[in-house]
């Protein structure tokens, strides 16, 4: 079956700066994997330039067997970590205008998350909570037919209870033929949905394993190894 997603040798600067190092990796349909980093890794880097919202310094990357272009803006659904909503949008408005752009917007779906999520069309975007934006966000991402979900940071205002309720909506209304890349470095609740992990520091991916194989082989919770990986 062809990978939903491949990276060849990836490298991304800004300037002088450098991002991304040689990244290559490829993530096989129906996964779930979580993206894992301390703050300024690369991991926003990564999802801009697999939504083509970057173009790489080097190296090539390939949504469904097709370069990142045009073509695949209409397989990738990315929830950046800042919301795309405008502040005058009620909840009804921001569903209507990403139905407008985006043909594989499910309405319907929309509805139903919204319900799960427990927002009421008629609430003012601006009056939304950090945490009530990100369930927003995550609707809007979530409700398109892609074949490869982005999420950026979907759950970094949320308290502990909202964030239960937002893995669960991620696993609930997610379709398996896809694959799913959530980057976060809040560990401790979100681990459980995560079917493989890729560590990625400064720029460099470090670690990438199964979650099962880490909980097997090392006796490890992603969260400890993390810790490890990251101790400075
Ligand atoms: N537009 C930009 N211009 C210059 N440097 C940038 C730009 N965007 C990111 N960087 C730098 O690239 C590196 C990777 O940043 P990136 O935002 O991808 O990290 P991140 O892992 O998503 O961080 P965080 O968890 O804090 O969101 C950082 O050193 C950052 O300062």
């Amino acid at each position: 079956m062809t990978n939903i997603l491949e990276l060849n040798q990836i490298s991304k600067f800004y300037g002088k700066k450098k991002a991304l190092q040689d990244v290559t990796l490829e993530i096989a349909p129906g996964r779930i994997v979580g993206l894992l980093g301390s703050n300024g890794s690369g991991k926003s880097t990564l999802m801009k330039l697999v939504a083509g919202l970057l173009h790489p310094t080097s190296g090539s990357i390939q949504v469904a067997g097709i370069p990142v272009g045009l073509e695949t803006k209409s397989l990738v659904s990315f929830m950046p970590d800042k919301p795309l909503t405008e502040s005058w949008m009620k909840v009804r408005d921001a569903i209507a205008y990403y139905r407008d752009f985006y043909a594989d917007f499910d309405q319907e779906k929309a509805r139903e998350m919204l319900d799960f999520m427990k927002l009421a069309e008629g609430e003012k975007v601006k009056h939304l909570s950090k945490g009530m934006n990100e369930r927003l966000q995550l609707t809007l991402a979530l409700s398109r037919k892609a074949r490869l979900y982005l999420l950026d940071e979907p759950i970094g205002g949320v308290d502990p209870v909202a964030r239960g309720k937002i893995l669960d909506a991620i696993v609930k209304f997610y379709d398996e033929d896809s694959s799913l890349i959530i980057s976060t470095h809040l560990l401790n609740d979100i681990e459980r949905i995560f079917d493989e992990v890729i560590f990625i520091r400064e720029g460099q991916m470090v670690l990438r394993e199964e979650v099962e194989t880490l909980r097997l082989q090392n006796g490890k919770s992603v969260d400890e190894m993390f810790k490890e990986v990251y101790a400075e």
